[in-house]
């Protein structure tokens, strides 16, 4: 058994507006495991929503207290959506990949500009001088990178997602 296997989590990443909590739920039902959403775990854990940390503290805080929620995970045969920024810890994901399937939801600029607008990316873990298009450009390489198996979005409705999911993991999670 590898590392995909062995613990049996399945890890969502991608862009915001990718389906990670949405099809996330859906899959955990599908696959009869439990859910858990590393965003709300963040809030908890802070006290705070996410908005009022980027908000307050600048959206270095917010990646630096999600990698610490990360790393302190220990769970088994769940199914965990990371928030969009989670790919900037080479250390989470590390952790993350030796105990689950790293799989990416892959959508066009256009449709998360379409899920989630472009005007102000409230809420959004970003250099305050870099676009949408130059942190979608920066983030694919690292989704790309970390994913075990990447899964188009585009043209699916969330069931077809999740679909697509199940497909792309017949082959490489016993
Ligand atoms: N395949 C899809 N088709 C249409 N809308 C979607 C799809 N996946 C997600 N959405 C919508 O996009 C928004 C963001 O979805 P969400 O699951 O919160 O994404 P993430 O957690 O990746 O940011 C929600 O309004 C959700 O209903
Ligand atoms: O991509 C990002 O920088 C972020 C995505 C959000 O999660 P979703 O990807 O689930 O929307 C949330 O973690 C936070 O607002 C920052
Ligand atoms: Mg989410």
């Amino acid at each position: 058994m590898d590392h995909q296997s062995s613990s049996g989590n399945l890890v969502l990443i991608g862009m915001p507006g990718s389906g990670k909590s949405t099809v996330g739920v859906l899959l955990a039902k599908r696959l009869g495991l439990g859910f858990i959403d590393t965003d709300l775990l963040i809030q908890e854990q802070a006290g705070r929503t996410l908005q009022d940390i980027v908000d307050q503290d600048g959206y270095g805080a917010l990646r630096h207290l999600e990698e610490q929620v990360l790393l302190k995970l220990d769970v088994r045969h769940k199914v965990i959506s990371t928030g969009g920024s989670a790919v900037y810890s080479a250390p989470a994901m590390e952790y993350l990949r030796s105990s689950g399937t790293l799989v990416f939801l892959d959508i066009p600029l256009e449709l998360v500009i379409e899920r989630i607008g472009d005007h102000s990316m409230r809420g959004i873990s970003r250099r305050p001088d870099q676009s949408l298009a130059e942190l979608f450009a920066e983030r694919f390489q690292l989704y790309s990178f970390w994913a075990d198996l990447t899964v188009p979005g585009a043209g699916r409705n969330q069931e077809q997602v999740c679909d697509a999911v199940m497909a792309g993991l017949a082959p490489i999670v016993q």
